[in-house]
């Protein structure tokens, strides 16, 4: 039973949204009416107007057309207003009133008001609605306009409105567990990851709304919400920063264009414009010379995915630690010492010394060798003008950039880079017709930031990386040149695509000093069943599951491969919802994909758009993604044995929200399970 008050609100509420849409509806319309007209009287008056006039026509023109613009927006967040006005309601009375001035709050996926001006419904970002997700009843605060404000939340309450009706009211005294969020998570897969701004959970919320660090590193076990939260976080800022950030700024690197397209929804949800995501591929292909190739990263690391013992993923390993970085910047500060020849110069009858040259050198130590050069240019002809008292003709910058040039040991980064992987002795670099392959690709560039300036992203204001465990040191060491801004870097060290370790805590500190490093244990995604199966194949750290109960997990064991593929039939016929075969090599996939004979879709690295259904796909491309039913194929001892592998069952059976599979072969089972 809803009561009085609770329905008087809302049907006021939506009355008045109904009434605003009404009035945008017919104010577009008019606009729209005087755009044509405008339109049409410039054509029909073209001979008689000068060019002054139909300048201002035009821009009046551009004018409605923007204004038109922004209405029809917010007449789309009116609209899935009335749809939904609000999820949320609390009651608070201010320290120093009395209780019977307490006020209602009503939080919705969008702020609005009335024509008074009052506010009906607040946006989930604002400062007040902070109490909604950090506080149960009792005291509470926010922090607006730079004061707190203190005070007693007396009331508060989950309310899901669908197609313009109540259809709960739900009073929680405690926080905004529970119903809602059971209800949320018992839903089935969705072609794309939805917002969660109805049960943002109180850890996650912190994120959320975390103004102060300039880095932050989101560790998150699989399906604790790390990616929602990163674009959840991305929207509070849009919205609280709305008159200095821009969402064409923000910059999010994702493993691959499928769990872009996954991700890609969220913001639009919310009313932002969509982010793009790109792949570090795509960063590399910006970064590089366009005079040289280079093997993607995606490619070899689905090469060393097939063949983890072989030279390439030695190579890769070697250049993945954090100590090669170290190794490398260690060289590189070595190599100020003697990169410029200890030789004196004559310009213009002027003797330079070389403990001069070595000093301007190394006074300019923070910036790039060419750059540094360009510098002790201005120094010598200042010395040369103070010298020579304004009197004969003095050299060109150019030429004498020219002559210091001369006296660089190396000339390109290439040089260098050549030098450095010859001291460590051994078969390391492998480059030729000007192609690298990818482990050597962000290491050179390193170096090339080093040698001359690397391009950066100056326009980013705040850059989003997902799936932080997958990258280098190297990597990151580049990349936080490159992206100079805001950082917001989430992942989980426990879901290793490698077989290797690639970043560390202790490493990811040290490239981003001062970040804020949070952590987040409850997993929203799978079942209780199926995280307490997953968490055998965790390799650190402990995973919490939510209270959701499902069907138990089920290994089955197989003695032929052929008897696997009718497992794997049976499983497919069995439900209609959304299943993942995920196999750990592209050549398992091929076995399957010969003999499936249902409808599917292939997940891989040319796949631009997540499908529903039953799809066909690697642990590779699995990662990031979740299904409502997950089978795990190939599970014997050839596949899954080393700690690594463990890591990979721990990827694939954590993609599972209600069902698991593992098919196991009878005869070499898996020691891991
Ligand atoms: N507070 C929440 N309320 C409702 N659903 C949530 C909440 N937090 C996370 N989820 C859901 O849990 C699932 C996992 O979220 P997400 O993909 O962001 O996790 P993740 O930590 O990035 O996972 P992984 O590392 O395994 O890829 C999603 O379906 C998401 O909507």
């Amino acid at each position: 039973m809803i009561d009085t008050k609770e329905m008087t609100y809302f049907e006021n509420t939506l009355l008045s949204l109904e009434k605003a849409y009404k009035r945008l509806s017919t104010k577009l319309t008019d606009q729209d009416q005087s755009f044509k007209d405008l339109q049409k009287y410039i054509i029909d008056y073209k001979r008689e107007l000068d060019k002054f006039e139909v300048y201002d026509y035009q821009q009046t023109l551009s004018m409605i057309d923007k204004q038109g613009f922004a209405q029809a927006v917010e007449r789309e967040k009116i609209k899935k207003l009335i749809d939904s006005p609000y999820f949320g309601h609390f009651d608070f009375v201010y320290d120093g009133e009395n209780k019977e001035d307490v006020e209602s709050f009503y939080v919705g996926r969008f702020g609005f008001t009335d024509d008074d001006g009052k506010y009906l419904i607040y946006d989930w970002r604002a400062p007040i609605c902070n109490m909604y997700y950090e506080f149960e009843l009792g005291e509470g605060y926010y922090e607006a306009l730079d004061r707190r404000f203190d005070g007693e939340l007396t009331a508060k309450r989950q309310i899901k409105i669908e197609k313009s009706e109540i259809q709960y009211v739900l009073d929680s005294s405690l926080t905004i567990q529970d119903e809602v969020l059971q209800q949320t998570l018992s839903a089935h897969a969705s072609e794309k990851l939805k917002t969660i701004i109805t049960s943002i959970q109180r850890e996650q919320n912190k994120i959320v709304r975390n103004e102060s660090a300039y880095n932050v590193v989101i560790q998150g076990v699989a399906g604790s919400g790390k990616t929602a939260v990163a674009l959840h976080r991305i929207a509070y800022y849009l919205y609280k920063f709305r008159d200095t950030l821009r969402a064409e700024r923000i910059f999010i690197l994702s493993p691959n264009k499928v769990f872009g397209d996954y991700i890609s929804s969220v913001l639009p949800e919310l009313g932002e414009q969509p982010i793009s995501s790109f792949t570090l591929d795509e960063v590399t292909g910006n970064l590089l010379s366009s005079a040289v190739t280079f093997t993607s990263f995606e490619q070899e690391t689905k090469h060393i995915l097939m063949n983890s013992k072989s030279d390439l993923a030695k190579r890769a390993k070697l250049k993945g630690d954090f100590w090669f970085v170290q190794k490398l910047q260690a060289f590189l500060k070595e190599l100020d010492n003697r990169l410029l020849k200890n030789e004196s110069i004559s310009i213009a009858d002027v003797e330079f010394t070389s403990d001069y040259l070595q000093g301007r050198f190394k006074a300019y130590r923070k910036e790039p060798v060419i750059t540094r050069l360009v510098l002790m240019v201005e120094d010598i002809l200042n010395v040369l003008k103070s010298k020579r008292n304004g009197e004969g003709k003095l050299p060109s910058k150019n030429e004498i950039n020219k002559r210091l040039k001369k006296r660089l040991l190396f000339t390109t980064p290439l040089d260098i880079y050549r030098s450095f992987m010859n001291s460590l002795g051994e078969d390391l670099f492998h480059f030729s017709k000007k192609h690298f392959e990818s482990n050597d690709v962000y290491p050179y560039l390193y170096v090339q930031g080093y040698f001359k300036e690397l391009k950066t992203y100056e326009l980013v204001q705040h850059f989003v990386l997902d799936e932080m465990q997958d990258y280098t040191p190297v990597q990151y060491a580049v990349l936080a040149k490159v992206f100079a801004c805001k950082r917001t870097i989430v992942g989980d060290f426990s879901q290793v695509l490698l077989p290797y370790e690639t970043i560390s805590k202790e490493a990811i500190e040290t490239i981003f000093p001062g970040l804020e490093y949070v952590e987040l244990k409850t997993t929203y995604r799978s079942s209780y069943e199926i995280t307490m199966y997953a968490k055998k194949f965790m390799r650190r750290g402990d995973i919490h599951p939510i209270a959701r109960h499902g069907k138990e997990p089920e290994e089955i064991f197989y003695t032929s491969v052929k008897q696997m593929i009718k497992m794997i039939h049976e499983n497919l016929s069995n439900t209609s919802k959304t299943t993942a075969i995920i196999c750990k090599t592209e050549q398992d996939l091929e076995v399957i994909k010969q003999y499936l004979q249902v409808p599917f879709h292939i997940i891989d690295g040319k796949t631009e758009k997540f499908a529903t259904g039953v799809l066909l796909t690697t642990i590779q491309y699995a990662k990031g993604l979740e299904f409502d039913t997950v089978i795990v194929p190939f599970v014997d001892e050839e596949r899954f044995t080393t700690e690594f592998e463990r890591g990979l069952l721990y990827i694939a059976t954590t993609r599972a929200m209600h069902e698991l599979t593992v098919l196991v072969d009878a005869q070499k089972p898996s020691p891991l399970l």
